[in-house]
């Protein structure tokens, strides 16, 4: 098994989220207006049937252009640090690879909708947080693995540093 970079788990996995964010997006779009809600934890969790022309907390209204020069940006990026620092970093490999496939699964609503589709409707601690689909949780997920990972590695660098 190639260790190095787990391409073959990785990938695989990257498909897996892509798979299910565009299916769960499909479903959505397929059996729910505009608008619609259907409660699931009380008011806690809802499906709520939602499309954002813009960025998180609906930034930057349909500036696609914009939006597919960042998600090049940030596929390059991902694909370069990937093969620069993730060698033999299995966390930072799965951080990358979920922010990999979170930014695809946006990717193709931008490209073939114009806008994405949202539908997981929450309340966090009674803030009525914007609702977001799978990719977004996919990107989110993964920058905070990333970040985690960085300042643990960081860390160990220091305290080898200092011995
Ligand atoms: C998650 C990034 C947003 C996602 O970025 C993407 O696609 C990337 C690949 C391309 C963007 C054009 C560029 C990134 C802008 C950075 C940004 O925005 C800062 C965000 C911080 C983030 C911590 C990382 C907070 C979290 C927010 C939310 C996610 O909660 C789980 C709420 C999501 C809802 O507002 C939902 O309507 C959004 C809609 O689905 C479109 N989604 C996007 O634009």
């Amino acid at each position: 098994m190639n260790r190095k970079y787990n391409l073959h788990i990785m990938a695989s996995f990257a498909i897996f989220l892509i798979l299910a964010d565009q299916l769960t997006k499909w479903i959505i779009v397929k059996s729910m207006d505009i608008g619609d809600s259907i409660p699931v934890i009380g008011d806690i969790l809802e499906i709520t049937s939602h499309r954002n022309h813009g960025a998180a907390w609906g930034m930057l209204q349909n500036q696609m252009m914009f939006f597919y020069l960042i998600t090049v940006v940030v596929l390059v990026a991902i694909a370069y640090f990937y093969r620069k620092e993730a060698s033999y970093k299995p966390v930072m490999q799965l951080g990358l690879t979920l922010v990999f496939a979170g930014a695809i699964g946006n990717f193709i609503d931008r490209l073939f909708r114009g806008n994405v589709v949202d539908f997981i409707d929450t309340k966090i601690i009674n803030y009525d947080f914007p609702i977001f689909n799978v990719a977004d949780a996919c990107l989110t997920v993964g920058v905070i693995i990333l970040i985690y990972d960085i300042l643990v590695n960081e860390n160990k660098e220091k305290k080898n540093a200092d011995i």
